[in-house]
C-alpha cells in the first residue's frame, strides 16, 4: 500500500493510505536516502510504501519514495547529525507585519533564500492590512511591488477581518503548505480564519518553552476542510537551517539568478567584478538596494548569519 505521513512520534508513525485510511507504521531494517545522515529516516510528507501485519491496522514501512524536497534543523547534541522536520513540501507562506512586530527586509531576503535553497516556493503576505496607516499602506505597497519584481508573489491580507483569505485558499487549493513569520504576525490567527476548528500547536509549544520546559515535539500534517493541508512544526519557528556555498547564495535571489549570464565572468559574485549585469541593474534600478544589501549582509555573515530560524523576540 502507500501512502503518507501525517505524524511521527520518533518509532510509530501515522500514515494514510490512498483510501484516506490511518494506519500507525513502523520501520524495519535501515533507510539509506538522497545520501543524507538523518536521525530519523522517515519524515512527515514523506509518501512510503507500506505493508499491513496480518489481522492488524499497523504496518510496516518498506519504502520511501524521493523527496521532492525536505527542511531539516541540525541536532542539538550531535552537531553533525541531521533532522528531517518535514518534507514534500509544496509552499510556504511568509506572514509580515510593518509594526507589532516588525518585520525586517534582511529576515525576509534570508527567509526567501533558505526557501530557495531547500526548492520551496514563497508566498508572501502583508498581514494587518486593517491597522495601517495610508502611509504603512503605501509602505506595503512598496514592499510588495519590489517582492513581485524580484519574483515572488505577494497578497495583502487581514487574518482578523478575512480580507483576502479566500486567496489564500485558493492558493492552497491541492497542495501541502506551512505558515511561517515571527511571533505575533498572526499564524495562529490565519490558520483559524482558514479552518475554524484547527488548532496548530506552534504557539502553545512556545510557551512552554519560554517557562524552561523542555518538550520533544514534532511536525505534524493536517488536512483541512477544502482539499488542502498545512504542515504544523511545533517548537522548530520557522524553517531550519541549510547550508551554503558563497558561490551559490546569488543563485538563491531569482532576479540575480535570471541576470548572471551577462555578467562578464562566469563565475562572478556581483561585488568587486567589473562588468557585472547585477551591478548595472542595480544602478539602473532594476534591482532593489535593500535585496542586494540583503545579499551582501548574507556574503558577508558567518555560517550563523545563513540561518533563519534565529527569530527576534
Ligand atoms: N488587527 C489585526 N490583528 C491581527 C491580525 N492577525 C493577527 N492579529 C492579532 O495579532 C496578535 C498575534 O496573532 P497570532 O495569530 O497569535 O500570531 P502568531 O503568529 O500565531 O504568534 P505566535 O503564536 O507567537 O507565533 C493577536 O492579538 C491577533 O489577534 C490582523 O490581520 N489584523
Ligand atoms: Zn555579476
Amino acid at each position: 500500500m502507500q501512502g503518507t505521513v501525517y505524524k511521527s512520534t520518533g518509532s510509530w508513525y501515522q500514515v494514510k493510505a490512498e483510501n484516506g485510511k490511518f494506519h500507525e507504521c513502523r520501520i524495519k531494517g535501515k533507510f539509506r536516502i538522497q545520501g543524507i545522515k538523518s536521525t530519523n529516516p522517515v519524515a512527515v510528507g514523506d509518501i512510503v510504501k507500506f505493508d499491513l501485519e496480518e489481522d492488524t491496522n499497523t504496518g510496516v514501512i518498506k519504502e520511501i519514495h524521493n523527496r521532492e524536497n525536505y527542511i531539516i534543523r541540525k541536532s542539538v547534541n550531535l552537531s553533525k547529525q541531521t533532522h528531517i522536520i518535514a518534507a514534500n513540501i509544496d509552499q510556504v507562506f511568509l506572514l509580515i507585519t510593518l509594526n507589532n512586530p516588525p518585520t525586517l527586509t534582511t529576515f525576509i531576503d534570508r527567509f526567501l533564500v533558505t526557501a530557495e535553497a531547500y526548492h520551496i516556493n514563497a508566498i508572501l503576505l502583508f498581514n494587518k492590512v486593517d491597522t495601517y496607516s495610508p502611509e504603512e499602506l503605501g509602505e506595503v505597497k512598496y514592499l510588495a511591488e519590489m517582492y513581485r519584481e524580484a519574483g515572488y508573489e505577494c497578497i495583502g491580507i487581514s487574518a482578523k477581518t478575512g480580507k483576502n483569505v479566500e486567496k489564500v485558499k485558493e492558493k492552497m487549493l491541492g497542495k501541502t503548505s506551512m505558515i511561517s513569520g515571527h511571533s505575533g504576525t498572526g499564524k495562529s490567527t490565519l490558520v483559524n480564519a482558514l479552518e475554524p476548528k484547527l488548532e496548530l500547536k506552534t504557539s502553545e509549544i512556545s510557551v512552554q518553552h519560554s517557562q524552561g520546559q523542555h518538550t520533544t515535539t514534532f511536525a505534524e500534517m493536517y488536512d483541512l476542510s477544502f482539499d488542502a493541508r498545512i504542515i504544523d512544526t511545533p517548537g522548530i519557528k520557522g524553517f531550519g537551517v541549510v547550508d551554503m556555498d558563497r558561490e551559490e547564495i546569488g543563485d538563491y535571489f531569482p532576479e540575480f539568478f535570471k541576470l548572471k549570464q551577462h555578467c562578464k565572468f562566469h563565475n562572478c559574485m556581483h561585488i568587486e567584478e567589473p562588468k557585472c549585469a547585477i551591478k548595472e541593474a542595480l544602478e539602473n534600478d532594476e534591482i532593489a538596494w535593500s535585496r542586494y544589501k540583503s545579499y551582501l549582509q548574507i556574503m558577508a555573515g558567518d555560517e550563523d548569519n545563513y540561518r533563519v530560524d534565529q527569530y527576534q523576540k
